[in-house]
């Protein structure tokens, strides 16, 4: 098969294939790149394997950046944007640095293709748009399915990440796995544990995320690969109940691991604990904590405006989207107008604050200032006084009188 057109974004990536070409050696476009533009999926970065080692590469080119030399893989910069450009290598442990000694450095693309990880990522893009298909990716593609090039027992036991990647491209591309490579990820997916969290994290991230999600989970259910991602191993039922909820479109990493959290029935204090066993980042965590108490509310038809107050415009839209696989959501634009209409979104809003509750109400410092401060701001937000200075001060003075 011969791509006429390529897609602009290897418009000036070409000439970098035709530079390492001349001096002797052969390279492609390979992976991700090659399976979306025959997709027409929109392509996020280009990746070339060519036979030259890293050393030959830099000879070549002024400009490169030693991304994964022990892996193979330089970064050629070109006019501004960076090409990771890898050996031909067979090997086990792709992009875990912590076993450089596992690559093996080949000198031909078949060798090289056939020890990556499904066919639809198997194939290979020349210069001039001809693609090299040695294992039937082209029909795989074709018939949506995501098949282990060769044998998937050796391809997972060269990389178990591979298994998740496989449900993974379940659901962003919704595709089928194929049946000897599911048999596959059933007999192998305790190798899952020994790989890093975080490779895993990313994974899991994206099968949420996906076009059919409800498609790639159901297989990280019903493979056993659950039980060996953490805090997930006693909750099959937990889990089971996502897959029948219509099929369902998040739109971000906070929306997908509040929704995780909130079907698993974690409390605020274990959405923390679950969250760094999956090694997310602390400012994740903080998002989806605040997000889970407005899906309760939501639940519960319970959202006030200081719920809402508390929550931000942020997590009250992601809250809102987590809502909806459930059927809880508020229509967005009603939603919005609710928030639209607090009277402040913010206690920087507010026309007073500690300092002028203290210089000009007369409030001594200490505890109860604050918690004049809180009552003025719940009651601000609620309505139930104008957010005006003078009308503040003098409820703070009642406030102090009766707080005594
Ligand atoms: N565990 C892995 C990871 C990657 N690959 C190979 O390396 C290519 C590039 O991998 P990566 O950039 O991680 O993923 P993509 O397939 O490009 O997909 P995406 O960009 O959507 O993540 C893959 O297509 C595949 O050929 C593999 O065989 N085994």
């Amino acid at each position: 098969m011969k791509i006429d057109k390529l897609p602009a974004i290897f418009a000036p990536a070409r000439p970098v294939l035709q530079k390492i070409e001349q001096a002797g050696f052969e390279a492609y476009f390979v992976g991700g790149c090659v399976r979306d533009t025959i997709l027409g999926d929109p392509i996020h970065d280009i990746d070339i394997a060519t036979s030259a080692y890293p050393s030959e590469i830099k000879a070549i080119f002024k400009r490169t950046v030693d991304t994964g030399i022990v892996h193979g893989t330089v970064m050629i910069l070109d006019h501004g944007t960076g090409y990771e450009t890898t050996t031909f290598r067979t090997e086990s442990g792709y992009q875990d640095y912590r076993r450089p000694d596992s690559v093996t450095f080949v000198r031909s693309l078949a060798e090289d293709l056939k020890r990556r990880d499904f066919t639809i990522n198997a194939l290979a893009l020349r210069e001039n748009g001809e693609v090299i298909d040695l294992f039937d990716g082209l029909a795989d593609l074709d018939r949506h399915l995501i098949r282990a090039v060769g044998d998937p027992n050796e391809r997972f036991h060269e990389d178990a990440l591979r298994m998740m990647r496989a449900v993974r491209f379940a659901s962003k591309l919704d595709f089928v796995i194929d049946q000897p490579t599911l048999a596959g990820i059933r007999e192998n997916a305790p190798l899952l544990s020994k790989i890093a969290v975080e490779r895993i994290q990313v994974e899991f991230e994206k099968l949420l995320l996906g076009q059919r999600p409800v498609s790639g989970l159901k297989d990280f259910i019903d493979t056993g690969l659950y039980r060996y991602c953490p805090g997930l191993v006693d909750q099959e039922a937990a889990l089971s109940q996502l897959l029948v909820l219509n099929n369902w479109q998040l739109e971000n990493a906070q929306q997908a691991w509040a929704m995780l959290c909130f079907q698993l029935g974690l409390s605020n204090k274990q959405v923390a604990g679950f969250l760094k066993r999956w090694k997310t980042s602390n400012d994740l965590i903080r998002q989806v904590k605040r997000i889970i108490p407005l899906v309760a509310g939501l639940r519960d038809k319970s959202l006030d405006a200081m719920a809402m107050f508390a929550g931000g415009w942020d997590a009250l839209h992601d809250a809102n989207q987590v809502a909806k696989l459930y059927g809880w959501a508020e229509e967005d634009p009603v939603l919005e107008k609710r928030y639209q209409t607090l009277p402040i979104k913010s206690s920087n809003e507010l026309t007073i604050d500690g300092r002028s509750l203290m210089a000009d109400g007369g409030i001594k410092p200490g505890p109860q200032l604050g918690r004049i401060l809180n009552d003025l701001t719940t009651a601000v937000v609620e309505g139930r006084l104008a957010n005006n200075r003078d009308t503040l001060l003098t409820a703070a003075r009642t406030l102090a009188e009766e707080k005594g």
